[in-house]
């Protein structure tokens, strides 16, 4: 068995969800689980990477997108496992883990801001905390959201890849809190609109050392994580309910623009409006939220959701 080129647990942080409940997707593969030592997170990790990247990698890729966090290793471990010739592939980061798991395998790092301008990757692979019926997901438990935003936002498209405990219905479900990456001067005051939009108890992330003070991103941001109530997807509002705040209850693109307006906020771990086809027919280039998202499920088993 190949081993992952880094190990998953190179990562620091966060809030760990627990199990979900299932609904609406479609199993699309059942392999056999391999004997291994891995829990059975780390499996169903690995077997979702393997038929994303299976179904999505383009044999000719260019560029391709390398998100973060412990589940974009087996990505890599799925790319490198194609024995494609990856010599002219350039692959971009979302950070520093990031990066250095695209060295690590051998594979050509080039960072965002050295590509060509007008550059289009062919594809963006990245994890997620959340993801809901309509495909929006939360991001940036691992704290990279930003370039992962930017990075999803520059690709033709954008291939999710998760296990079974962040395959919920609506976001906020398990995972408790949306991460916003804020700069330092502008924390209390983001806190304070935060408190305004119905969150309740925003705080700024800590480092792993309590005396190393809050936690900096790679571009030496801070985090907010800002709990709110379950966000409503599409079908609720075309139900009837209310997704403008009422009671702190929220539609997802409604309360992500909000958010995205407060004067302080770099960016918001809210993944959703376009898909990178929808932005293509709309005349743009690529969109956050994902076209599929690959789901390991705890019995060896890949189920895939997929925008409409
Ligand atoms: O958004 C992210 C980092 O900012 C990660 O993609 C997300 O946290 C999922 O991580 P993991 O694969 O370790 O569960």
């Amino acid at each position: 068995m190949i081993q992952p080129v880094l190990s998953p647990l190179f990562l620091c942080r966060r809030l760990t969800p627990t199990l979900p409940t299932l609904f609406r997707v479609r199993t699309i593969q059942s392999p056999q689980r391999p004997q291994s030592t891995m829990s059975a997170v780390e499996e169903s990790k690995r077997a979702a990477a393997k038929v994303a990247v299976g179904n999505h990698y383009p044999k000719d890729a260019r560029w391709v997108g390398i998100g973060s966090g412990t589940t974009i290793v087996y990505v890599v471990e799925a790319i490198k496992a194609l024995g494609v010739d990856t010599s002219a592939t350039k692959y971009v980061p979302t950070g520093y883990q990031s990066k250095q798991l695209i060295i690590s395998a051998g594979l050509t790092a080039v960072e965002f801001d050295t590509m060509p301008l007008g550059t289009v990757l062919d594809v963006a692979f990245d994890g997620a905390d959340e993801v809901d019926e309509d495909l929006n997901c939360i991001k940036g438990g691992g704290a990279c959201l930003f370039q992962e935003k930017i990075v999803a936002m520059q690709a033709k498209e954008f291939i999710c890849v998760a296990d079974h405990r962040k395959l919920q219905p609506r976001l906020l479900t398990n995972w408790k809190a949306i991460p916003i990456e804020v700069a330092p001067i502008a924390a209390h005051r983001v806190i304070s609109k935060l408190k305004e939009l119905g969150s309740i108890d925003p705080t700024i992330r800590a480092s792993a050392s309590a005396k190393e003070g809050p936690l900096k991103t790679d571009q030496g941001f801070f985090i907010i994580d800002a709990p709110f109530k379950s966000m409503l997807i599409k079908a609720d509002i075309e139900a009837g309910q209310d997704g403008n705040g009422k009671d702190g209850v929220w539609a997802v693109d409604v309360l992500a623009r909000k958010i995205k307006e407060i004067v302080g906020v770099l960016e918001v771990g809210i993944f959703h409006g376009q898909t990178g086809p929808q932005a293509t027919i709309a005349g743009g280039i690529g969109g956050q939220r994902p076209v599929a998202t690959y789901f390991g499920m705890a019995d060896g088993s890949v189920t895939v959701r997929k925008a409409e």
